[in-house]
Parts: structure tokens; C-alpha cells; sequence
């Protein structure tokens, strides 16, 4: 069999980070290694099992991610895990701050909610797979939103992140100046996952917004604190999706943001759990927001499939 074109994973580079100041780092470290602090490891650790990195998922919740670590360890072939029939993937490093793991080339660890634990995994996972000398890996978040018009249990997979203004930025005060950076996420990478899903899992295309709070930057009506009304926060949701926005959550700006500046292909996929239109408090069961929860990393493991399948078909070629 051919390998698909877009697939194709044959032609690589390897993830940089870009930091003229690295060296200056480790010699000030009182043992001249460069520490991943979050993550409990370091560059004086054997970071070669990270070598063969090709993908990097990542969502909030441990249990969520800890679930897709036993998913991919059994659902992809022994000959790409490389674990022994039966084994568990086993967390690596510190279990503090993230839960991490690694299933043949693909690397998982959660992220927490919001934009700064997630900015200090994405600097640390960059650093880990930049020093491991990683070609080419995707990063992929897989979370659950707020859908604006989208029939909850549908996945957003986004073609772009805004802010909690509505605009295409990821806006980070550094130095005392703020600095705004594109949230353009890959096209090429929503595209292969989109053709690998086959209609599967129900998923829109559309923008998402990443707020600070989960209450007022979200414009619910049921935090401790609401200064607004019902209309002002119709308004709001009208007007975002009018400008093309599927779904709120709150780490996709600077997950795109980051990828971009370091030309790290990424992509968003979050399934809605409720329509933010008709409400605030999740309506659903139980037992329906459990599965929905699952359907952004069940739809990536049909991608893994895909790539790892097409990869080897052009190995083998
Ligand atoms: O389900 P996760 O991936 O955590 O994503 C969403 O859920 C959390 C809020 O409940 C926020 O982190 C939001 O982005
Ligand atoms: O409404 C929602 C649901 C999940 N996550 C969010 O950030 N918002």
C-alpha cells in the first residue's frame, strides 16, 4: 500500500527551541545541568528514550490523560510500543505538578487548567524533546468546552484560537511591555485528522476561545461574582460566534501561540459539553459527559493509526 501523501513523516527536522541564553542557564544551576523543574528531570538524565517522540498530546485532566496512555498502549501495534504484551505505560518523572507518559513515539502529560501551567509544560516539553534531538513531533491538546451553536458531544477541531476579546492573540505582558502573538494553528495537521476520523466522532471546524476564568471570562451567570446580565452575556456569545467561534476553553491561545513561534506543527480538537447558547450548568448525564470526554483522544488514536501506518508503509517503500 502507498503512504499517503499528507501523511507523509519521512522528511524531518529536529524541534528547537530558541533561547540564546540557554548556556547561561546551566551554568548558573549549582550543578551545571539544565533542570525541567515542573516535569522532576533534567539534561543530566538519559533523555534517548525521548528521541523517538512524534507526537505530544496533551489535556487538562490526569485521569483523562492517564486513560489515553492505557488506550494507546492497546490499540496501537506491539511492533510501534514497543511494550511487552500486557505492560502498562507507568508515569515518568515527578508526579506532582503533570502526569507524564510515554507510548512508543507518542508522549502524553496533562496539563492543568489554564493558560500558565499549560505555558510552563509547553516550555519544558520543548526543552525535554529539544535536548532528546526529537524530529518533527506534533502537539496536539485534546480538551473538553463550551460549544456557541454546536450540538453538544460535537469535537472542535480549530482553525484558529482568540482571546476573551474576540481577537486572534495571545497577549503575554514580558518585561513590563505586553506582547501579542499569532494563535494560527496547522492546517495540514487538522486536515490528516479530520481524513483519519472518517465521519466517526461528529466534529465541526470553527475558532476557539480561550478565556482566563471559567466563569466571567466565559460570560456565565453562575460564578460568586456576576456584574452583567442575561442580555450582556447573549450579546456576547452572539457576537462571537458571529465572528466564526465553535467553542470556549481556556489553554488554546497559548498552545497556539507557542507552537507557531517555534514552527512546531499543532492542532486543537475539543469536544463541546454543553451549548453555551441554552445555558451555563452542564444538562447532561453523567454517563454522556464521560463519553464525550473521550472523543477527542479516541478520534487521535485513529490518527495515530493513520500516521504510524504510513509511516512504516514508506519505510518499508
Ligand atoms: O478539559 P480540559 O482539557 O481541562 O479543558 C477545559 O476544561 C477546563 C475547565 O473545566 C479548562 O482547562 C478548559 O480548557
Ligand atoms: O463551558 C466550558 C466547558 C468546559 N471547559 C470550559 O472552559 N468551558
Amino acid at each position: 500500500m502507498l503512504a499517503s501523501r499528507s501523511f507523509s513523516r519521512l522528511a524531518t527536522r529536529s524541534i528547537s527551541t530558541r533561547n540564546p541564553h540557554a548556556a547561561l542557564a546551566r551554568s548558573e544551576s549549582h550543578s551545571g545541568e539544565d533542570v525541567l523543574f515542573h516535569l522532576g528531570l533534567s539534561s543530566a538524565d538519559d533523555l534517548s528514550q525521548f528521541r523517538d517522540v512524534k507526537y505530544f498530546l496533551t489535556g487538562g485532566s490526569r485521569g483523562r490523560i492517564r486513560s489515553l496512555a492505557n488506550k494507546v498502549a492497546t490499540t496501537l501495534p506491539s511492533h510501534v510500543t514497543g511494550l511487552p504484551f500486557g505492560a502498562s505505560p507507568t508515569p515518568i518523572g515527578s508526579t506532582d505538578r503533570y502526569e507524564m507518559y510515554k507510548v512508543g513515539p507518542v508522549l502524553m502529560a496533562n496539563h492543568n487548567m489554564g493558560i500558565p501551567t499549560t505555558a510552563i509544560l509547553l516550555h519544558e516539553v520543548t526543552k525535554l524533546l529539544s535536548l532528546a534531538g526529537a524530529d518533527d513531533p506534533a502537539f496536539i491538546r485534546l480538551g473538553t468546552s463550551g460549544g456557541i451553536g454546536v450540538t453538544p458531544g460535537t469535537v472542535v477541531v480549530s482553525t484558529q484560537a482568540v482571546n476573551g476579546m474576540i481577537e486572534p492573540s495571545y497577549d503575554l505582558p514580558i518585561l513590563g511591555k505586553m506582547v501579542k502573538r499569532d494563535t494560527t494553528l496547522h492546517e495540514g495537521l487538522a486536515a490528516e485528522i479530520i481524513e483519519a476520523n472518517g465521519g466517526a466522532v461528529p466534529l465541526e471546524r470553527g475558532m476557539t476561545m480561550a478565556t482566563d476564568c471559567f466563569y466571567e471570562g466565559q460570560g456565565r451567570l453562575d460564578g460568586a461574582i456576576c456584574d452583567y446580565d442575561e442580555a450582556g452575556k447573549m450579546e456576547f456569545l452572539n457576537r462571537a460566534h458571529a465572528a466564526g467561534v465553535r467553542n470556549i476553553e481556556m489553554e488554546a491561545t497559548v498552545f497556539a501561540a507557542f507552537t507557531k513561534q517555534l514552527g512546531i506543527r499543532s492542532a486543537v480538537c475539543c469536544v463541546t459539553l454543553l451549548d453555551r447558547l441554552k445555558g451555563d450548568q452542564h444538562p447532561h448525564s453523567h454517563e454522556e459527559i464521560v463519553e464525550w470526554d473521550e472523543r477527542p483522544g479516541d478520534m487521535i488514536l485513529q490518527y495515530l493509526l493513520k500516521s504510524e501506518a504510513a509511516a512504516g508503509a514508506e519505510r518499508a517503500a
